[in-house]
């Protein structure tokens, strides 16, 4: 018989965690073997044998999550927001020191919406503008999502790279946040509505023409084969993974 891989969720109880139990309870490749909320001792992680913890959490408590899991080498794959490049370079730096162990950062888990970014950066560097809209529940703690951060940061770097210009703005009289929160110079706007559960939509416009990339999850299903592929490959991408698509080849549509 094949042997489970051992799984753990931190911040079982939530939205996202709570999901993320059910999939990988019917899951039978794998064995859910701890499922912690907020007031529980990470240390039970390392009694219940988790070979890979899934962390959906909050910002604040993300990075300490993982910073014990790298230090007990466990795997780990993160869906909360809140990893700011000083915290990404902080786990980079203590991620050297154990080199067999991997952490994935997903800001989405939707392959739907891995595919909408990866779509917006190729068609950015066409386009004279680009603006992103990002729609959420209102019980969402942060803002912009990490999605749109994330997104904003692929276009930039695309941009860039081919010699873009910032897009036009001549705006000069503006009441505060009317344009948005600039993330690497791309302006992104935050809806949070009742009925809503996670949406974005990015706005490409050139002299007569106008490209928009949407992508819709209606429910937190569309999140779990992400959840699922990133625990079935992390211990396979030793080191840090930022995005899911690092586990994609967009190109061929493979799994890599
Ligand atoms: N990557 C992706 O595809 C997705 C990512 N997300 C992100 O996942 C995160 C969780 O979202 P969601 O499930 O909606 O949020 P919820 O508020 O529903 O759940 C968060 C959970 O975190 C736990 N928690 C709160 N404070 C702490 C703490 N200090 N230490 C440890 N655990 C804590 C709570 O546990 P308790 O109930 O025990 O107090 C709670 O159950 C967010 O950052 C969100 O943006 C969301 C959807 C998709
Ligand atoms: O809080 C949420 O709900 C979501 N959070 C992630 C984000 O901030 O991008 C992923 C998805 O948008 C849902």
């Amino acid at each position: 018989m094949t042997e489970l891989l051992p799984v753990a969720v931190l911040g079982a109880r939530g939205r996202m965690g709570s999901e993320a139990v059910r999939a990988i309870g019917a899951a039978p490749d794998l064995d859910l073997v701890a499922a912690l909320g907020s007031s529980d001792p990470l240390e039970s992680l390392v009694s219940a044998g988790a070979a890979v913890v899934v962390d959906l959490t909050v910002p604040e408590a993300t990075a300490s999550n993982v910073r014990f899991l790298v230090d007990h080498g466990m795997h780990a794959v993160v869906g909360t927001t809140g990893w700011t490049a000083d915290r990404l370079a902080e786990l980079e730096a203590q991620l050297a020191g154990s080199p067999a162990t991997g952490v994935l950062i997903a800001p989405n888990f939707a392959l739907g919406s891995v595919l909408a970014s990866a779509f917006a950066a190729t068609a950015a560097r066409y386009f004279e503008s680009v603006e992103i809209i990002e729609l959420h529940h209102p019980d969402k703690v942060d803002a912009p999502s990490g999605t749109a951060a994330r997104t904003a940061q692929l276009i930039a770097s695309a941009r860039a790279a081919a010699g873009v210009p910032l897009a036009p703005d001549a705006t000069r009289d503006e009441l505060d946040g009317a344009r948005g929160a600039r993330v690497d110079g791309v302006p992104v706007h935050s809806v949070r509505l009742r009925g809503l559960t996670a949406h974005q939509e990015v706005l490409l416009g050139s002299p007569g023409e106008q490209l928009t990339i949407r992508h819709d999850s209606y429910d937190r299903a569309s999140f779990m084969p992400g959840v699922l592929l990133g625990i079935r490959s992390v211990a396979g991408h030793p080191g840090l993974t930022v995005g899911l698509d690092g586990y994609l080849d967009l190109q061929t549509g493979g799994r890599s």
